[in-house]
């Protein structure tokens, strides 16, 4: 049947069936090394687990089943672990390394480790890993997700709408979305204290103040329901339940099921409402050309979509209009829940310690008494140094991104000599760095004092990166701090907040850093 085989084992003087015998043993022989290879890396993985579940104890509270998948990112090994691993393995360290391939997911929680990883991650795609893939439907090529020469172009184009001059008249924004939460919060403290849940209403106000400084578009969405502010809370929850359910992970699987088709819609919804609001826009530039336009925006704010319109990239092209559309989708995205989730874990944390919530409100006072308007300037914000240490605190205990994941772009070297070999996937576990006990002594402790700068010196620039770090980092970090400061400012020279002591309050790590069943704090109006 196979003259040719026949042929070749003739000359080999072999027979058929010693043959058969020898392809049989090779198939068990890369049978058992794969087996090998499998059971090592468990093994592996297993015994990393216990021990950064011994050393680093990220998450006091014990995982529940329906957030595991998340929670296990966490206790991924962490390269101290991986470090203790290979040096048992000893000399063998950096060829075993290369056999076992890329590790998945290597959790880096020293500042050190971090350094070399987010330095070389500009033009890299950590993007196209599993969950920022369940983003792209939604978000398309915006910032978050795009990489190389297009991100870089995007990112240069996109800096200016960050800078302090823009910010500056933001401000203003930023205090009428706080009054008019602070108003709801009258309201329903009017008969005395009430438990209100912080995540609940500061993602809101967050959502308010977005919506108006990209789009200027009221949509009163404090008081009544906005079908764009509902598709928006629609998408992130289904990213988060399309992470924890493994068959969903297909796309196929998940575009046939109900929450595929409620993600469709709700994504529908949304580019819809950023894709009008482009047009119209871009409608009435043309209109009235570019001198008459810019002219009428004088003394108003600009919005993020004005600044977008006006960029022009080094080649004096623009923007297109998917890209426009990416962007502001991405900024939504980005903007609202972060800060929201920031704000609702540092009111949580002051009002476990009253006696800084007390020093915070006395900076506060002393800076809006006297005042007609009792709302915070932009030259105020650098007035406020102990509330800031505190915001920075809280950033650090309870940071809203919990982890980033990057691809190495070249080995990496560890702490300890070892190598995470070019193309290892990381996660950058934001959560373990800040609570890492060898970079933060009692790292459970909030102490807002860390951060006082007499403090800072000694610290690595990398061991507090609540808004990542290097090239990549998060474009909107002086916009969220400066929202932040003037909520919390506004909150405490009006409420005081309270634990409430019928709720347990437990992290529970999503796309960000939320809690279990809401974050319910007791608020009292103060009388002044
Ligand atoms: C407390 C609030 C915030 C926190 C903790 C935060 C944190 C982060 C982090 C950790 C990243 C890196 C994500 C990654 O690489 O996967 C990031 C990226 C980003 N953030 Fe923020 N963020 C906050 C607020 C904002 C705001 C207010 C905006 C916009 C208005 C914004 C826009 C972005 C964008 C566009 C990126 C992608 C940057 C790039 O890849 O070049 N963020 N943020």
């Amino acid at each position: 049947m196979l003259p040719f085989l026949d042929h070749f084992l003739d000359s080999l003087n072999m027979s058929r069936t010693s043959f058969r015998v020898y392809i049989f043993a090779a198939v068990i022989l890369m049978f058992c090394l794969i087996m090998c290879r499998t059971i090592f890396k468990m093994a592996t993985y297993i015994y990393a687990y216990i021990i950064n579940a011994r050393r680093l104890r990220c998450f006091p509270e014990p995982p529940r089943r329906s957030w595991l998948l998340g929670h296990l990112g966490m206790f991924m090994p962490t390269e101290e672990g991986l470090t203790e691993i290979s040096s048992a393995i000893c000399n063998l360290r950096r060829t075993l390394l290369t056999w076992l391939g890329p590790i998945p997911e290597v959790s880096l929680v020293h500042p050190d480790t971090v350094k070399p990883v987010v330095a070389a991650s500009a033009a890299i795609a950590p993007k196209d890993e599993l969950f920022y893939g369940f983003l792209r439907p939604w978000l398309g090529d915006g910032l978050l997700l795009s990489r190389g020469e297009k991100w870089g172009q995007h990112r240069r184009l996109l800096t200016p709408a960050f800078h302090f001059d823009i910010l500056k008249n933001y401000v203003k924004i930023f205090n009428q979305s706080t009054d008019i939460m602070l108003a709801k919060w009258r309201r329903l403290t009017a008969e005395g204290p009430v438990s209100l849940d912080m995540f609940e209403h500061v993602s809101l106000m967050t959502l308010d103040t977005l919506l108006k400084c990209t789009f200027s578009y009221d949509s009163d969405c404090q008081e009544k329901p906005s079908d764009y502010i509902s598709a928006i809370y629609e998408l992130s929850s289904l990213v988060v339940k399309r992470e924890h359910y493994l068959p969903h992970h297909f796309d196929f699987i998940y575009n046939l099921s109900s929450n595929g088709r409620k993600f469709r819609q709700a994504c529908k919804t949304v580019h819809e409402f950023t894709a009008g609001v482009v047009q119209q826009r871009k409608k009435a530039l043309q209109e009235k050309g570019m001198e008459e336009w810019i002219k009428s925006k004088q003394g108003k704010t600009k919005d993020f979509i004005d600044i977008l319109l006006l960029s022009k990239n080094e080649d004096g092209s623009q923007l297109s209009d998917e890209d426009m559309r990416a962007e502001v989708d991405t900024f939504m995205f980005e903007g609202h829940d972060t800060t929201a989730s920031g704000l609702s874990w540092i009111l949580y944390n002051l009002a476990c310690h009253p006696e800084y919530q007390e020093k915070c409100r006395k900076e506060i006072t002393e800076l809006l008494e006297g005042k007609d308007t009792k709302h915070l300037e932009w030259d105020e914000l650098s007035k406020l140094p102990f509330t800031t240490m505190c915001i920075k605190e809280s950033l650090r205990l309870h940071p809203p991104v919990v982890a980033v994941i990057r691809r190495c772009t070249e080995d990496i070297k560890l702490p300890k000599g070892d190598i995470l070999p070019k193309g290892n996937c990381c996660i950058i576990n934001i959560f373990g760095i800040h609570h890492n006990p060898d970079v933060w002594p009692n790292p459970q402790v909030y102490d807002p004092y860390r951060f006082d700068p007499e403090n800072l010196q000694e610290r690595s620039s990398y061991a507090f990166v609540p808004f990542s770090a290097g090239p990549r980092n998060c474009i909107g970090q002086n916009f969220a701090m400066a929202e932040m400061k003037i909520v919390l400012a506004l909150i405490l020279y009006n409420f005081q907040v309270r634990l409430d002591e019928t709720k347990t309050v437990r992290r529970k790590p999503e796309l960000i850093l939320r809690a279990e069943n809401g974050l319910w704090l007791q608020v009292e109006e103060l009388k002044r």
